[in-house]
């Protein structure tokens, strides 16, 4: 059978997209919309009864409906992608499936565990893929000998653990899950042999843990008595100022198809980094791996997963290949969502992403196509490239090929191939390939290799200027007019961990509101795109949606203030409640709670985990979106640069069902950051509001003080850390200190505005 035959359009398809019909939720969408069109025009008829209070309201609750119907249009066409790995294997022989270079980022030792880092990479190393198509490359922006040496010591555990993992198939194939679940199975029952074995592996992993937990434990001093033979390349480097280290911990040797016997290469990369020299954090970082691997390996495919993302599903390769090789279109990339293990429950900090997966995810595969999220993607390395849809053939003089990918004539090759598409399908088609590619390796992984190219320009690698470089590099994809999907596999494609605790799950709030309103400052803005490139004008808006996180915590921040506004001035932005207009402000507000509640309960969360969620939003949107608003506008000014905060990754509460550990860690935490400061402002000024209440005339009403009470229930956490949270869980005194400051400048900026009661 001729190749062309395999991925046809006419035979049975690999993957399929169906439309789904959330009947209830476009219902929904229509009240909402209504009640609030109804509630925007009765603040218009009545605007002229009322004060200044009256008019933010008005012009809050337009933002509101603005954001409102961007949410409409991005979840108004929902579908869903089904891919049939089972017909691939029909169709295609293993030795002909392709090959693809798989890409982990890791930046700290400290912040990232690497016991982290060698689970997620032993779980890739062990997928159900030809081991010969695979080569597994790891980024250390930390300059960590103690990362490298994890993985070299992981590299000598998967030569037992990806052998056991195949034999018996394994489901969970990151050691530390597979042993932290009680109930140790294979899926073919349960023989004393692999008794026998797992026993074993849970020895060696244990042994395995101690010597990196030892290595952790020594001191950076004694460090140095071993910086000798394989780490002296680590002796005397700063983080931030050092040469590129780049070691092939394994190559996989076989000559020629070596079927499931083996392991995939393993590759250890820490790009050169030099103070003067900007590195451009994670997509600096990804631009390096492309290269390298570029030299080395050169697959056509390249997946990406963050240093805590293991994969969850051995069948992943194969259920985004069911895409990438399908004849009957060319997607962009596939993007899996992103899921959490040890995930508290109720979702305390807001941050599992779950609803938003579900709904906004199934929108935009009803448009473009997902949105790429930085891990769990897979990419063809041509798109990365800068390939159009149309442009095909991908023929590039080798002058226009060194200019756009830097001086290297090996690089410069190998990139030409990619666009044309004829890159290798197997990773080891000459022995000692990756060792002889080294020296050139070096020489892209270097700091100024980028200097006169492209790279990370548009179109080019992943792109720079946002520190949301994820969300960038997928906009400018869609941009060229490709179009991506999300597949989503059971069991759950990837396991990562969501961040705990206020300060970690405020930061990575604020990172990616920052990023995402630097992209809208940019020319890279999707409002641009849509009238002069391929971007569709639905997939625009849906951008636009999650780009303005940041600018809404404007109207957000003033609607809060509102309430204890109108009770320090004596004045009204709701109807009395005797008055039938207050229906009209309530009703909206009822049918959206219905509509999350209805979301929630669809996806099998507790209601529970709605409030949570509503409340981180109403916490996250005053405070670290506001945050972001503030940095993006000194970045303007140009008094400081925006930077990418790496997120602590915990390995405590990763396995603990007890009670009383999970109610630790899902308690609320603060620290000194000024993230904190409005939330703990509007707490001080919603109580003294409500201290303020000196019966009701022509004033405040009974509105504006249940409003405060519902804010301080919103801002619960805060209260807590006000009054009876002492160390972590109280709000530091500095803190205070400041919000006191600026809610005393609150009030007197206003009091005068009260009414003198007669
Ligand atoms: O200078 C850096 C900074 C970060 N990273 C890596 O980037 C990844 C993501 O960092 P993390 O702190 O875990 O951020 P998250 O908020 O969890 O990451 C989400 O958001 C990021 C964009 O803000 C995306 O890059 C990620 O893929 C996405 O999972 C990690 O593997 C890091 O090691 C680097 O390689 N170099
Ligand atoms: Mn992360």
């Amino acid at each position: 059978m001729a190749k062309a035959d395999r991925y046809s359009p006419s035979s049975s398809p690999l993957y399929e997209r169906f439309p789904l019909k959330y009947t209830s939720h476009r219902i929904l969408d229509v009240v909402v919309s209504l009640l609030l069109a109804s509630l925007l025009i009765y603040r218009l008829l009545h605007l002229h009864h009322h004060g200044i209070a009256w008019l933010i309201a008005l012009s809050c609750e337009s933002w509101f409906a603005f954001f409102w119907l961007l949410a409409v249009s991005t979840k108004w066409t929902p579908a869903e992608f089904k891919t049939y790995p089972e017909r691939l294997s029909e169709r295609v022989e293993e030795r002909e499936l392709p090959a693809v270079d798989m890409f982990v980022t890791t930046a700290d030792p400290v912040l990232e565990p690497p016991i982290i880092t060698v689970n997620t990479v032993l779980s890739l190393m062990a997928v159900d893929y030809p081991v010969s198509k695979l080569a597994c490359y790891v980024s250390d922006d930390g300059c960590s000998p103690l990362t490298y040496y994890s993985l070299v010591e992981a590299s000598k555990f998967a030569r037992l653990w990806v052998p056991f993992c195949k034999k018996y198939n394994v489901h969970v194939r990151a050691p530390f899950r597979y042993f932290s679940v009680a109930e140790v199975s294979s899926g073919n029952g349960e023989s004393s042999e692999f008794r026998q074995e797992c026993e074993k592996m849970k020895e060696e992993y244990g042994k395995l843990c101690c010597k990196i937990e030892e290595a952790t434990g020594k001191q950076p001093s004694s460090w140095d008595v071993t910086y000798s033979g394989d780490l002296a390349a680590f002796a005397h480097v700063e983080r931030r100022n050092h040469p590129t280290i780049i070691k092939v911990i394994w190559e996989n040797k076989y000559d020629t198809w070596a079927g499931e016997e083996g392991l995939p290469h393993l590759v250890y990369i820490s790009r050169e980094k030099r103070p003067e020299h900007p590195h451009h954090y994670k997509a600096g970082a990804m631009n390096v791996l492309t290269r390298v691997s570029g030299v080395m390996t050169n697959a056509p495919f390249m997946l990406n997963v963050d240093c805590d993302m293991y994969a969850n599903n051995p069948l992943i390769v194969r259920y985004a290949m069911c895409v990438l090789l399908d004849a009957r279109r060319e997607e962009g990339f596939v993007q899996f969502p992103q899921s959490f293990y040890g995930a508290l429950k109720d979702d305390p900090f807001g941050n599992q992403l779950v609803v938003l997966f579900q709904f906004v995810g199934a929108g935009i595969s009803g448009i473009q196509g997902a949105f790429y999220g930085g891990t769990g993607c897979f990419h063809r390395r041509k798109v990365i490239y800068g390939l159009c849809p149309v442009d095909n053939t991908g023929e590039f003089s080798e002058k226009e090929l060194l200019r756009i990918f830097g001086t290297s004539i090996e690089f410069a090759e190998s990139a030409g191939l990619a666009l044309k598409g004829h890159t290798n399908s197997q990773t080891n088609t000459s022995r000692g390939r990756l060792l002889d590619s080294v020296e050139v390796a070096n020489q892209v992984a270097g700091c100024s290799y980028e200097s006169s190219s492209n790279w990370g320009k548009p179109n080019i690698g992943w792109q720079y200027g946002s520190t949301t470089e994820d969300v960038l590099t997928g906009l400018g994809i869609h941009t060229r007019g490709w179009s991506s999907v999300m597949c989503n596999p059971y069991p759950v494609a990837f396991l990562g961990c969501a961040p705990t605790g206020g300060p970690a799950s405020l930061t990575q709030q604020k990172r990616w509101a920052t990023g995402l309103l630097e992209i809208l400052i940019s020319g890279r803005n999707p409002l641009i795109s849509v009238f002069t490139a391929k971007l569709q004008f639905r997939q625009c808006l849906a951008y636009l949606w999650i780009m303005i996180w940041g600018l809404r915590s404007i109207p957000e921040l003033c609607y809060s203030l509102l309430p204890a506004y109108c009770l320090i001035t004596n004045s009204n932005f709701l109807p009395k409640l005797q008055d039938p207009g207050i229906y009209i402000v309530i009703a909206p507000l009822a049918a959206y709670t219905v509509y999350t509640l209805l979301e929630y309960s669809q996806t099998g969360l507790s209601i529970r985990a709605w409030w949570n969620n509503m409340r981180m939003a109403r916490i996250v949107a005053t405070g670290p979106r506001f945050l972001s608003l503030l940095s993006v506008i000194c970045k303007v000014l140009g008094l400081s640069e925006t930077v990418f905060e790496v997120t602590q990754k915990d390995t405590t509460s990763s396995s603990d069902d007890d009670q009383s550990q999970h109610d630790v860690a899902s308690r609320f935490t603060f620290d000194g950051s000024l993230m904190f400061v409005p939330g703990t402002v509007l707490v001080n000024l919603a109580a003294l509001g409500i201290g303020l209440v000196t019966g009701f005339g022509d004033g405040s009403g009974l509105g504006e003080v249940i409003s405060c009470v519902v804010l301080l229930s919103f801002f619960w956490p805060f209260v807590e850390g006000l009054f009876v949270g002492r160390g972590k869980y109280g709000i530091p005194l500095a803190t205070v200190g400041k919000s006191f400051t600026l809610a005393l400048v609150f009030v007197l900026s206003f009091i005068t505005r009260r009414p003198k009661s007669a």
